[in-house]
Parts: C-alpha cells; sequence; structure tokens
C-alpha cells in the first residue's frame, strides 16, 4: 500500500432535493494517520464517508485523490475503489458468500488478479484481522463482530490506500473494540490511512492523530485534543466532552498532572499522576 492524499472540497450531498445533509464540506485525510469522523446520529457521517468512496455523487464540490478529480463514469470509480475502500457499517450489507475465504476472495477475483494473487491477498487480510481461523466458516455463522472484521477483510484484500470504515467499533463488546483497534494497528504498519467514522468521543481521543467533526452540515477538523475540548463545538455537534479531558483538566488545576498536552486515556491520567498519597505530600504537621 502506498499513501494518498485523499480530499473532500466543498462537498453539498444528500438525498432529497433542497434537503442537503453535506453544505460545503471540507475535509482532507492525512495520509498515513489516523482520522476520526465525529458526530451524532444523523449528522451525515456516513454521506461523507460515501462521498469520499465514490459510492455517493455529490451535487457540488469534489473529491480527489493527490490533486486529480474523481469522475463518476465505470471506468474512473473502479479506480477509485482500488485506492478507497469503504466498509459498510451493518456487517450483513456487505457479506454475501458462502463462506469467509469466499468472501475475501471477492473484490480481487472482481479485479482479474491471478489465482496465486488472490490466495495471497485473501490470507494476508485474514491474518491482519486475525480472523484466519474463520477462513473456512460460513459468514452467516458468525458473530456480529467476527461478521464486521471479516467485512473489513474484504477491503484490506483489494490492497487500497485509504479504508474508510463506518463505525467499526458500533455494537462491539470492549474485547472485541480492543480486537478491531489491534488490527487497524496492524493496517497501519502497512501503511493504509485508516478513517473511522464515530460517535465516541473517548475512542477517538485515545485512537485519532485527528478529527474531522460533522457539525452544521460542513466538517471542522483539527487536533482531537483541541476539538475535544471546545465546549462550544462540541454542543453545536450534540458530543459529550471525553470524560479523559474533563478529569485532566480538573486534575490539572488541582495542581495534579504536569504541564504539556492532556492525556488520552486512563494510562495517560494515571502516568502523569504523583506517585504518593497527597498527604505525604503535605508540609502541614500532623
Ligand atoms: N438513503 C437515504 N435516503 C434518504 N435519507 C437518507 C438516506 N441515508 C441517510 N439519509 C438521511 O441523511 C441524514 C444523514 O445520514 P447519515 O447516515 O449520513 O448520518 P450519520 O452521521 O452516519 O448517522 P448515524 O450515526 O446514525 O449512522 C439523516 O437525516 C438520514 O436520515
Amino acid at each position: 500500500m502506498s499513501h494518498r492524499t485523499l480530499t473532500a472540497t466543498g462537498l453539498v450531498a444528500g438525498y432529497e432535493r433542497g434537503r442537503p445533509v453535506l453544505e460545503g464540506a471540507s475535509l482532507t485525510v492525512p495520509a498515513g494517520r489516523r482520522l476520526a469522523v465525529l458526530g451524532a446520529n444523523g449528522s451525515g457521517k456516513t454521506t461523507l464517508l460515501r462521498c469520499l468512496s465514490g459510492a455517493l455523487v455529490p451535487s457540488a464540490g469534489e473529491v480527489s485523490v493527490d490533486g486529480a478529480r474523481l469522475g463518476h463514469g465505470r471506468r474512473a470509480l473502479r479506480a477509485h475503489r482500488q485506492e478507497v475502500q469503504l466498509v459498510l457499517q451493518d456487517p450483513d450489507d456487505q457479506l454475501f458468500s458462502a463462506s469467509v475465504a469466499q468472501d475475501v476472495s471477492f473484490g480481487p477475483l472482481n479485479l482479474g488478479l491471478p489465482e496465486r494473487e488472490v490466495r495471497t491477498r485473501v490470507a494476508e487480510a485474514l491474518a491482519l484481522l486475525a480472523v484466519d481461523d474463520l477462513a473456512a466458516r460460513p459468514t452467516h455463522q458468525l458473530s456480529y463482530g467476527e461478521r464486521k472484521r471479516v467485512a473489513i477483510a474484504g477491503a484490506v484484500a483489494m490492497r487500497p490506500c485509504v479504508l474508510l470504515l463506518d463505525e467499526p467499533t458500533a455494537g462491539l463488546d470492549p474485547s472485541a473494540v480492543a480486537e478491531t483497534l489491534a488490527a487497524l494497528a496492524r493496517l497501519q504498519e502497512h501503511d493504509a490511512t485508516v478513517v473511522m467514522s464515530t460517535h465516541d468521543v473517548d475512542l477517538a481521543l485515545r485512537w485519532a492523530d485527528e478529527v474531522a467533526v460533522v457539525v452544521d452540515r460542513r466538517v471542522v477538523q483539527g487536533e482531537p485534543q483541541t476539538l475535544l475540548g471546545d465546549d462550544d463545538l462540541l454542543r453545536r455537534a450534540r458530543l459529550d466532552r471525553p470524560w479523559a479531558l474533563t478529569v485532566g483538566v480538573r486534575l490539572r488545576a488541582l495542581g495534579l498532572l504536569p504541564d504539556g498536552p492532556l492525556p488520552r486515556d486512563a494510562a495517560g491520567l494515571l502516568a502523569g499522576l504523583p506517585d504518593r498519597p497527597l498527604s505525604d505530600r503535605s508540609t502541614v504537621p500532623t
């Protein structure tokens, strides 16, 4: 996989005439980094990802890869899908073959790749998503979490430069979330750029290098600690402040956290705290 810069500029998109979901939305997917697309239910996260993937044609604005504008003819879309893959929120919208291995091989076979190359790609994708032991299983027998990871494997087998994942952790228990995040880390080691949509601000803070908040039909993009600490933006976007920032700000005000960027999660907060109880540090004689 190599790096490509995917951008959206001034997108206007929606489903009903006169009622745009996005209106002037712009975004740059930072190559090789992790981008979380955040927004409340119905804010337009999926609509944005569908525009980036080429599945939805905007009524104005453009999507481009390394500066080249995406056309929506058959040939242009076919080329785009080799670079940019969208994994839908519901795996059942994506999985339709009898077995896991068949499903993951569908995309590469469709590209007309030789059988050996297809087998190599399928084995690699299944290993990256840690679902290789499921290869022979019927997809309909898998758990929801397994189906979600197999759906991602299907996209990975296409070896895209950019992976767009629509709510990859929604509906998963904490251990399945951890397995998915570990798989995404392995993908990044293979140079994939990963974009994840979510409404989970805590996850976005701990996972993302950058966040893009969908608010008022546009996108505000920036550094996670800055945007997720901006109460006005969060209120407009109908999102909560991540708990780690709330606790971090309070601990710093009490002089318990050193200066520097606020920690993103429990481990970071604990690492920043003094290692002795406050009473030991007191100068007041008891
Ligand atoms: N196929 C469709 N036809 C008509 N309206 C649609 C369609 N898909 C989405 N919408 C509407 O567009 C708006 C944005 O939907 P979208 O799925 O992009 O939001 P989202 O941020 O991904 O939401 P969620 O977090 O609930 O998945 C919503 O009001 C939704 O009802």
